[in-house]
C-alpha cells in the first residue's frame, strides 16, 4: 500500500485559508482522490472537546500551547496516521505551523520548547505540503470582522498579536522552501483556486 499525502493549510485568521480549504477537498475528491478532511485544534472526539475549551477559556500561555499539542497527539493517532497508512490524502486545517506562529510568534512562548514539543509529538511526522496563505493583518480583519459576530479568544486579539503571527509565518514560510508555499490570499478567491491547482499538479 503506497502512503498518502498529507497537506496543511496555515495563515492568519481571516485570511481565507478555510475558504480554500473546503474548496482543495472537494477538488481532490474530484480528482479521484479518497480525501480525509480534517482541522486542528479538533479533528477527533476529545480534540474538538479541548479545542472548545481553547476557543473560550482564559489560560497560561504553555498550558495553551500544551494542550494544542495533546489534541495533535489524539489526533496524529486516531486520524492522520492511519489515513495516510491506508493510502488517504489528508487535507488538515491548520496544522503544527501554527503552534510555532501563535503561541510562538504570537504569545512569545520559547520556540525551543515548541520544537521540543514537536519533536515529541510528531516525531519524523511532516505534512508533504504546507500552503500558508498571506495577507496584510488589516486586509485579513476587515474580512474577519464582515464574516465573524462572536469572535473567539484568538480572534479577539489585537492588530499586533497578528502582526507577529503573520511574521513567523514569513519565517516558517522561508526556512522551509521544499515543504512550504506562501500565497498571496489578497487575490481572488477563484485565483487563488487556480494556484492551487497548478501547485497540487506539481507537488
Ligand atoms: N480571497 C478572498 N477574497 C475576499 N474574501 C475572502 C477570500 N477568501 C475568503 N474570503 C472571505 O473572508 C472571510 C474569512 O474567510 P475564511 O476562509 O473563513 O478565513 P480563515 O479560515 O483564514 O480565518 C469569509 O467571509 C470568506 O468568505
Ligand atoms: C492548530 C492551532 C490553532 N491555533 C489557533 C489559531 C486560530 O485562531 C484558532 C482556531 O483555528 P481555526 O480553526 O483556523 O479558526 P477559524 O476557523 O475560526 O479561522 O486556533 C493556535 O493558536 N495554535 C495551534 O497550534
Amino acid at each position: 500500500m503506497i502512503r498518502g499525502r498529507f497537506i496543511s493549510f496555515e495563515g492568519i485568521d481571516g485570511a481565507g485559508k478555510s475558504t480554500q480549504h473546503a474548496w482543495a477537498v472537494d477538488y481532490l475528491r474530484g480528482q479521484g482522490h479518497t480525501v480525509v478532511a480534517t482541522r486542528e485544534p479538533g479533528g477527533t472526539p476529545l480534540g474538538e472537546k479541548l479545542r472548545a475549551l481553547l476557543l473560550s477559556e482564559p489560560m497560561h500561555l504553555e498550558t495553551e500551547a500544551l494542550l494544542m499539542f495533546a489534541a495533535r497527539r489524539e489526533h496524529i493517532a486516531e486520524v492522520i496516521e492511519p489515513a495516510l497508512a491506508r493510502g488517504d490524502w489528508v487535507v488538515c486545517d491548520r496544522f503544527v505551523d501554527a503552534s510555532f506562529a501563535y503561541q510562538g510568534g504570537g504569545r512569545g512562548l520559547d520556540w525551543k520548547k515548541l520544537e521540543t514539543l514537536a519533536q515529541w509529538v510528531l516525531g519524523d511526522l511532516q505534512p508533504d505540503l504546507t500552503l500558508i496563505f498571506d495577507a496584510p493583518v488589516a486586509i485579513a480583519q476587515q474580512r474577519l470582522h464582515a464574516a465573524t459576530a462572536n469572535p473567539d479568544r484568538f480572534e479577539q486579539e489585537q492588530a499586533a498579536f497578528f502582526e507577529r503571527v503573520r511574521a513567523s509565518y514569513l519565517k516558517i514560510a522561508t526556512e522551509n522552501p521544499v515543504r512550504v508555499r506562501l500565497i498571496d490570499a489578497t487575490q481572488t478567491p477563484n485565483h487563488i483556486n487556480k494556484i492551487l491547482e497548478n501547485i497540487i499538479a506539481t507537488f
